[in-house]
């Protein structure tokens, strides 16, 4: 397990995370989600000993990194994939590190097997691709057989195949009891992969909680219904009679109706009171890209911004304009930013869609409590 308590690092002037409180447990992927710059690689470096916290603490298995006996075996990073010396063959790399570490031979034979880079073994990795080089990081993260795995961004390169073999390879890591903590931006993957997410925007704790829970209060579900032959004059019709009902009805591109604000029964109620047959009438669930981006858009620092020469406007997350009844901040919008689905999580920073509030001394050094440890220079 991987406890967090209280842990903040500063640079200089600069806070990276601020006071997280967390626990990745074993037998799960946890996955681990915010925005560029969140601190996510912060908190990664000071889990493995990388890098000293300002304030507060982080163990593995109850233990400093530093202070854990042959940490090599117990816990297992892919950080960095460029991190290695480009003269040297797979096979020469990871016999590095599998001398450093007290490691037996055989086992770097072994997880070259699992990765998949024996046929490539000695030819030397600077040749390697983008994804070649994660695969070698992953081998050189399981040369241990550890407990507890960290991942920063495993599937960055990984053409589908290989991004495929991640995630049924970290299910399997979990399902052997280990603590599996992986740190992703593609969130259609960390849907199929994590059981669990620790979210964080601007070095603070968002959410710590169920993949379907994180969905379930982070979203609005939504409503598919469509008229009987598709017909135009029966879906406005059905249309007035949903929104007299206090639905948000959106039409979709394909005739459906999209409905937000009834519940399904009610819709078919509706539906039979006015005499109208469906085709369709079928419940939808957010993604967890839709839960994620209302979660965190207060909490993003690099936003995009409209090419003069292109003319190519950078589209909100959810593809609305502002105004518009879709937009979650919309005031019509009943699962929008501010809407009753928006509540915010017990102690869990700003809640979906508020503006950012930053916590005290957030952007200054903090005051480091007596019992911490000193804070290091930036690395
Ligand atoms: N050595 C350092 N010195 C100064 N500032 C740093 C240092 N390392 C990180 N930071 C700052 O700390 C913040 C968090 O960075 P970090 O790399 O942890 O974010 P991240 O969530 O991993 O981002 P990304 O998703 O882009 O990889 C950023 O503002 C970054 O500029």
């Amino acid at each position: 397990m991987i406890e967090a308590i209280g842990l903040t690092k500063s640079y200089g002037s600069k806070t990276a995370v601020y006071n997280l409180h967390f626990r990745v447990q074993p037998g799960k992927v946890t996955g681990f989600l915010g925005p560029n710059g969140a601190g996510k690689s912060t908190t990664m470096r000071m889990i493995l000993g990388l890098d000293q916290p300002s304030a507060g603490s982080v163990t593995v298995n109850g233990h400093p990194y530093r202070s854990l006996p042959n940490a090599p075996r117990l816990v297992g990073a892919l950080l960095d994939a460029g991190a290695r010396h480009g003269g040297r063959s797979a096979r020469a790399h990871l016999m590095c590190l599998a001398q450093l570490s007290g490691i037996p031979a055989r086992r770097v034979d072994e997880v070259l097997g699992v990765v998949g880079l024996q046929e490539v073994a000695r030819k030397r990795s600077k040749s390697f691709s983008l994804g070649m080089g994660q695969r070698l990081g992953i081998a050189a993260a399981l040369l241990g057989d550890p407990q507890v795995l960290l991942f920063d961004e495993p599937v960055n390169g990984l053409d589908p195949e290989g991004i495929l073999w991640v995630r049924n390879l970290m299910k399997r890591l979990a399902s052997e009891g280990r603590t599996v903590f992986v740190s992703s931006h593609l969130m259609s993957e960390m849907a199929l992969t994590a059981d669990h997410l620790i979210v964080i925007g601007r070095g603070q704790l968002m959410a710590d909680m169920p993949v379907q829970d994180f969905i379930a209060q982070n979203s609005t579900g939504f409503a598919r219904v469509r008229v009987a032959g598709d017909d135009a004059e029966r879906r406005e019709k059905l249309a007035s009679a949903l929104a007299a009902a206090g639905g948000q009805v959106q039409p979709e591109p394909d005739g459906a109706l999209k409905i937000t604000g009834l519940e399904l029964p009610r819709i078919s109620d509706l539906a039979h009171e006015a005499d109208i047959r469906l085709w369709e009438l079928s419940p939808h669930h957010a993604s967890l890209e839709e839960a994620y981006m209302r979660m965190t858009q207060g909490a993003v620092d690099f936003r995009s911004v409209q090419d003069p020469r292109t003319g190519l406007a950078a589209a909100p997350p959810h593809g609305l304009p502002p105004g518009h009844p879709g937009h979650p901040g919309h005031p019509g919008h009943p699962g929008g930013w501010g809407g009753p689905y928006a509540q915010p999580q017990p102690g869990m920073g700003a809640p979906p869609g508020a503006p950012y509030a930053p916590p005290p001394g957030y952007g200054q050094a903090p005051p480091v409590p007596p019992q911490s440890q000193p804070q290091q220079p930036a690395q």
